[in-house]
């Protein structure tokens, strides 16, 4: 079992005989070592037109013979990171920060909005552990993009390759996603949150 785990089962163990300040104590040396780890989710979904460029995680999809017909540049990948991580914080969403109708986000390239957001969330005192992704296109194969993409957010969120996952899906023809009328993406993060209780 992993170490955190193992210490996780002793302080709740020992939360059952100690009294609240020792609890507190203990919890307090719990989180020095390992930090408060808060997870997110996100996720976004644009419909596909013709005559509009695909940007996903910053990649130009040339294969695609549509594209967002959206705000920014309408990357669902980009979109959804800056939500999970959002989600991790408790801090709004998307839009939130990046309104509709700031003329500043108008065409904007939305993996810009990930590389800022991360700066902010560095500056709250998080740091990202991993995140692993969906993006879900059922029209235009994906794998021969999912490394530049992979390499881009890393990039961007200044992290590791080895701790950003990005995967493709189908969706089996089902669905306006599998119709290829739609592309969506989901992602999910772990942050670490260096903070005291
Ligand atoms: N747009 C996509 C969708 C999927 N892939 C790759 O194909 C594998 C199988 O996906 P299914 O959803 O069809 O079962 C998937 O694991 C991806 O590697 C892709 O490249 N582009
Ligand atoms: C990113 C923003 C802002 O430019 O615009 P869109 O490109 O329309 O994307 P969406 O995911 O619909 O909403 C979020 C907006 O805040």
């Amino acid at each position: 079992m992993p170490q955190l785990a193992l210490r996780g089962q002793a302080c709740f163990r020992k939360s059952y005989v100690l009294s609240a300040s020792l609890y507190r104590n203990e919890m307090r040396r719990f989180m020095s070592d390992f930090g408060l780890l808060r997870i997110g989710h996100g996720h976004d979904i644009h419909a596909l037109q013709a005559g509009y460029e695909m940007w996903l995680g910053g990649v130009l999809i040339e294969d695609a013979e549509q594209g967002f017909c959206t705000h920014s540049d309408g990357d669902v990948l980009s979109h959804a990171i800056v939500d999970a991580l959002a989600g991790a914080m408790t801090d709004g969403d998307l839009g939130t920060h990046y309104p509709e109708n700031d003329p500043n986000a108008e065409n904007a390239r939305s993996l810009e909005f990930v590389a800022e957001f991360a700066g902010y969330m560095r500056s709250r005192g998080y740091e990202l552990i991993n995140l692993d992704s969906f993006i879900t296109l059922g029209t235009t194969r994906l794998r021969p993009y999912l490394a530049a993409i992979r390499a881009n957010v890393a990039a961007a969120l200044k992290i590791s390759e080895d701790v950003v996952s990005v995967k493709g899906r189908s969706h089996d023809g089902i669905g306006e996603v599998g119709r290829g009328e739609a592309c969506s993406a989901t992602v999910s993060v772990l942050l670490r949150q260096e903070k005291s209780i």
